[in-house]
């Protein structure tokens, strides 16, 4: 049997949603900046869900169905005041509501395209209630309910802060859900195919996916970004710090990818949005320290960045904890998942590969007495 580590350009299924063709990405055959410069979020993720773009009255209907359904069930929000740990990471927090959210659906394990569909709708309004639920009553303040005049992008930042967002916010943070939704069969939506593909349900396909999207080497990426740009602190500290990791063969969070040789389309749209952003806020520190991060490791690597990179600045703009970074990135690609999940369903086998054994030959038992 021949393998190919970590399954590298192992082609595992058929899709209609997303394409990464020549360092091209597409959702449904819309190029990646066309939708960034002009879609809604809700636009995209009625596109990922129907591959087509909505009329203006679908649109309509699918934000009402969001907004119905926003509201988490009462024990949700109360199991966020139970954990025994002071300092639970806000993707495990993610990861366990959803699974809980699961216990409070009486139609959980009803397998019908109706009732999946309902379930999709159920996850997506239900995520932005859940971080802002979890962050803000970590920070001792009570959860604040989403608007109907607000769309999601900006319901988000509303229910994050207590403030209404100005609309440069608004504007690119949506841009950031446009971005980060879909990714062909990037780690977790592939974790949320494996899963589904045993014909287990829905709420157990998003939280298989939002185990997977916790891990450094993906989702978890943009959270250590910030990292990395808070330790190094200053602009001057960058070339020394950079070189040093460098040397000592450490990997800096935000480039590379698995797919990508000449560069991630979606990093120059958050790069633009971090100039601007850091510039209005007057703290245009990250983006300048991100700048001379890339020029370096661009010149020593050959590695461009990747969507993570860029986005840390932006969010850090947003005025959004860094750890809700990654909570964030599975707000938008939640829609993914959910569209790649109604896909597997549509026309399911079970995903069973193969491992190459390389282990010890023929063995016998020796009893536990005889064991040296
Ligand atoms: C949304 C997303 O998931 S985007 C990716 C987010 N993850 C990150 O930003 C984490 C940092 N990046 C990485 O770890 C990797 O580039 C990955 C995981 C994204 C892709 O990894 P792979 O395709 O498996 O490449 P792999 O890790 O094998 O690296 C290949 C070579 O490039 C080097 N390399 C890859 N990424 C980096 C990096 N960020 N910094 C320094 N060196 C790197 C590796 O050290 C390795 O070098 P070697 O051949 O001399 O040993
Ligand atoms: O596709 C990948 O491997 C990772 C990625 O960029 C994403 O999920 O957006």
């Amino acid at each position: 049997m021949s393998t190919t580590r970590g399954l590298e350009g192992v082609v595992a299924t058929t899709s209609s949603i997303s394409s990464i063709i020549d360092d091209t990405l597409t959702y449904v055959g819309y190029n990646i900046d066309d939708l960034a410069e002009n879609a809604s979020f809700e636009e995209v993720i009625f596109l990922l869900w129907h591959l087509r773009l909505p009329t203006q009255s679908e649109l309509d209907e699918l934000k009402k169905q969001l907004a119905e359904n926003a509201a988490l069930p009462k024990e949700v929000i109360e199991h966020f005041k139970m954990y025994p740990i002071k300092d639970v990471h806000p993707m495990a927090a993610l990861r366990s509501a959803v699974s809980l959210l699961g216990l409070y659906d009486e139609e959980a394990d009803v397998m019908d395209e109706e009732a999946n569909y309902r379930k999709a709708i159920k996850l997506q309004a239900k995520m932005p209630s859940i971080i802002t639920a979890f962050a803000r009553i970590r920070n001792g303040q009570e959860p604040v309910a989403p608007r109907t005049d607000l769309g999601f992008a900006a319901n988000f930042l509303y229910m994050l802060s207590g403030k209404d967002p100005e609309p440069v916010e608004i504007e690119a943070f949506n841009k950031a859900l446009v971005l980060h939704a879909d990714h062909e069969l990037n780690a977790s939506t592939f974790t949320a195919r494996v899963c589904v593909a045993t014909l287990s349900d829905v709420y157990s396909g998003v939280t298989a996916a939002i185990g997977a999207l916790k891990g450094p080497l993906h989702g978890g990426a943009n959270e250590q970004v910030m990292k990395t740009l808070t330790e190094i602190g200053s602009v001057e500290n960058v070339e020394s710090a950079i070189r040093k990791k460098l040397d000592n063969k450490e990997k800096i969070m935000g480039f590379g990818h698995r797919v990508y040789r000449q560069g991630d389309p979606r990093a120059k749209h958050l790069k633009e949005m971090s100039r601007r952003l850091t510039e209005l806020r007057g703290e245009s520190k990250y983006y300048e320290m991100s700048t001379k991060i890339e020029e370096l490791v661009t010149s020593e690597k050959n590695l461009p960045p990747n969507v993570d990179f860029y986005s840390a600045s932006v969010y850090h703009s947003l005025e959004i904890d860094h750890d809700l970074f990654t909570p964030v990135f599975a707000l938008s690609r939640v829609s993914g998942w959910l569209a790649h999940i109604l896909e597997q369903y549509s026309n399911n086998r079970l995903i069973r590969p193969r491992a190459d054994y390389t282990g010890p030959g023929k063995q016998s038992y020796v009893p536990i007495e005889k064991r040296g």
